[in-house]
């Protein structure tokens, strides 16, 4: 893995080094942090900031710590010639010297040369004394020929820290108790590299409750442990209980499927996928970022603003009185949907989806184009005039994106700015009390909560729209250095899909005919053309019929297409295991790839291989 290569020229650098300090100053750091967050956010009622004052309430340092004694030594035992097996026969030599190893690392090699690195306590928890030291150096010495060294394990204050905030002088954050150096991490940061110099020199603790995802699953506490580089003299005070930015997020149905919490992100379970063509509103899959905002609906503001326009604030009731209600169906996506697909081949980042994170309402609120012509004055003339390229769209929750000015304005894009679903008020956990609904592109551009609406010549910025999270790599592409992130397109309209519903996994059939179900859809408003399904990995195929939703406007079937067919299981094969397959081909008469290796990415996204499902056919 890329990392492990990242990781390896980490340790060989190595740069452990000592340093005293004393408490860090929490009065100095606060309010620049509040202010910066505060002006990202929106008014009136934007929680961002609540959640900000809350988590510094509880950030407060433990007094009078300060540098002292090392809680911990690192060993490092440079040889010259590795060999198999040599790093535990070093650990049971440290564990006869009587040490605990809390870590024990493989190292560079350059050659046949090779550096191992423990860091050790005493068994009674504190540091090796400067003879004890001196016998383990000799211990492990006897071991192969090099060196070791054998030092207290760095402490540093917060205030030593702080002064690493550049890739010039190492950017350095700490997470509890421990110091890391992140600076070859930054730019391979799955959230952005902004994201993560928030935090550069200070602690990630209070941005880490916010983006609880990298606590909740993932490899990023990993990731950090393997950066880090010394103690933390003075760790924050545990935080008090409830300090908690999702206290107020809503309860959800124990139906789907968690892989989150906090940030909640839940699939839509395959049982109940194809009940309805619109999916209930309790089990719509959710993929958050952040806390859900609360809001009252009197409070709500939307400014909408950029250039070419003629800056307007409205209120919910402005929205639902001044302009018509418009409604379309549509199906969202996110664009990891089906990503534990390709896990299965090399592990990419972000959470491993089924087939679920995708559902299918029937928005209610007025077209966002009605709104920035009728309402904000941007003419076709002023796009031209002020080249007017990209809609931004900010949420309360701190989410940006922005869709092209093309999609934004068409006259057959119905881009909404939604306040129902399914009849219903919006539900907070979807975005109210409005939020952005555009058919056929990415999950992530419908950015739920919103705020502020900007015409703009640039795109959006942050990781979901200029970062790499909603971005494409080549198979080829490990890791991100050289590769100007920046310049590869942001993901819009996906490509097309589908899925089998039933059978599931692992099902065994007794019948003659294997009954398969299940859903396709396609962006840009492509309709469902043909869905073919196959049980001899694809050198025969049965046509599925169409059922809900086979008749949208064929170029703007903004929602899915049901399907089923009914396959008779051939002699050969019955009595025995073997897959059932289907593909879509959409109104662009684009199909489906057959295997998901080729598409394999870094990020996971745009998985729309094949759809395989294992079954058994019992006589
Ligand atoms: C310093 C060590 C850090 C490490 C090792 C790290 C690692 C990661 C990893 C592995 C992911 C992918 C998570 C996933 O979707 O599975 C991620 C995403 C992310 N990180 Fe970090 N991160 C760090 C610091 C930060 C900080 C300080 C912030 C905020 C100020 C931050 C904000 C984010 C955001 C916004 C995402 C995207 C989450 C999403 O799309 O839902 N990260 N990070």
């Amino acid at each position: 893995m890329a990392y492990a290569r990242w990781l390896a020229g980490r340790i060989a650098r190595g740069g452990w080094g000592s340093s005293g300090g004393s408490a860090r100053s929490l009065a100095r750091l606060r309010p620049r942090w509040h202010a910066r967050a505060c002006a990202a956010a929106l008014p009136p009622a934007i929680l961002a900031c609540q959640y900000l004052d809350r988590r510094w309430s509880s950030c407060e340092t433990s007094a009078g710590a300060g540098s002292g004694s090392s809680s911990s030594s690192i060993i490092r035992f440079r040889v010259d010639v590795d060999r198999p097996g040599l790093l535990s026969e070093a650990t049971e030599v440290l564990k006869k010297q009587e040490v605990n190893i809390r870590d024990a690392r493989i190292s560079t090699k350059q050659g046949t040369k090779a550096t191992h690195i423990y860091l050790v306590e005493d068994r009674n928890g504190g540091g090796l004394s400067e003879d004890r030291l001196a016998q383990v150096r000799g211990a492990l010495g006897q071991l192969a020929e090099g060196s070791c060294e054998a030092a207290p394990w760095p402490r540093y204050s917060s205030e030593e820290v702080l002064k690493h905030q550049t890739a010039e002088n190492g950017i350095w954050v700490s997470y509890k108790d421990g110091v890391y150096d992140i600076t070859d991490f930054v730019q391979n940061h799955p959230g952005g590299k902004d994201k993560i110099m928030l935090a550069a020199g200070k602690a990630i603790d209070p941005f880490w409750r916010i983006y609880q995802q990298h606590t909740g699953r993932g490899n990023a506490l990993e990731l950090l442990e393997s950066m880090r580089i010394g103690d933390l003299s003075d760790p924050p005070a545990a935080r008090a209980s409830c300090d908690c930015p999702y206290d107020s997020d809503p309860e959800r149905h124990p139906g789907l499927i968690f892989h989150n919490n906090k940030p909640c992100n839940a699939e839509l379970p395959s049982e109940l996928m194809m009940d309805s063509w619109l999916t209930p509103n309790p089990v719509w899959f959710i993929r958050h970022h952040h806390p859900v905002p609360v809001m009252d609906p009197e409070d709500y503001r939307l400014c909408i603003e950029g250039v070419g326009t003629k800056a307007v604030t409205l209120c919910l009731e402005d929205l639902k009185k001044r302009f018509l209600k418009r409604e379309v169906c549509a199906t969202l996506q996110c664009g990891g949907n089906r990503r534990s697909e390709l896990d299965q081949i090399e592990k990419t980042s972000g959470i491993p989806w089924g087939f679920g994170a995708m559902s299918t309402a029937r928005w209610g609120g007025v077209y966002l184009r009605e709104v920035l012509q009728h309402c904000a004055g941007l003419s076709h003339e002023n796009v031209e005039a002020f080249d007017v390229k990209h809609v931004i769209f900010k949420g309360m929750d701190g989410m940006e994106a922005s869709i092209p000015i093309e999609k934004a304005l068409s006259p057959y894009g119905d881009v909404l700015l939604a306040y129902e679903m399914n009849g219903e008020a919006l539900p907070s956990e979807h975005g109210a009390p409005v939020r952005v609904i555009v058919p056929g592109v990415v999950g992530v551009r419908n950015v739920k909560w919103v705020g502020r609406v900007v015409a703009s010549t640039e795109e959006a910025e942050g990781p979901w729209q200029r970062g790499l999270a909603y971005k494409g790599f080549s198979p080829m592409v490990k890791e991100l250095q050289g590769i100007d992130v920046e310049k590869i397109p942001s993901m819009h309209e996906l490509p097309v899909q589908s899925a089998i519903v039933s059978p599931k996994a692992g099902s065994i059939i007794e019948l003659d005919d294997v009954e398969v179900k299940g859903f396709a859809w396609s962006g840009g408003g492509r309709g469902i053309v043909r869905v073919d399904v196959s049980i001899d990995e694809g050198k025969t195929w049965v046509t599925a019929e169409l059922t809900n939703g086979k008749d949208q406007d064929y170029n703007r079937a903004w929602a899915w297409t049901f399907w089923e067919a009914s396959v008779p299981v051939p002699e050969e094969l019955q009595g025995k295991e073997f897959t059932v397959l289907c593909r879509a081909v959409d109104a662009a008469y684009s199909t489906q790839p057959e295997r998901p290796e080729p598409l394999w990415n870094l990020r996971g996204l745009n998985c729309n291989c094949w759809h395989r499902v294992p079954i058994r056919h019992q006589e």
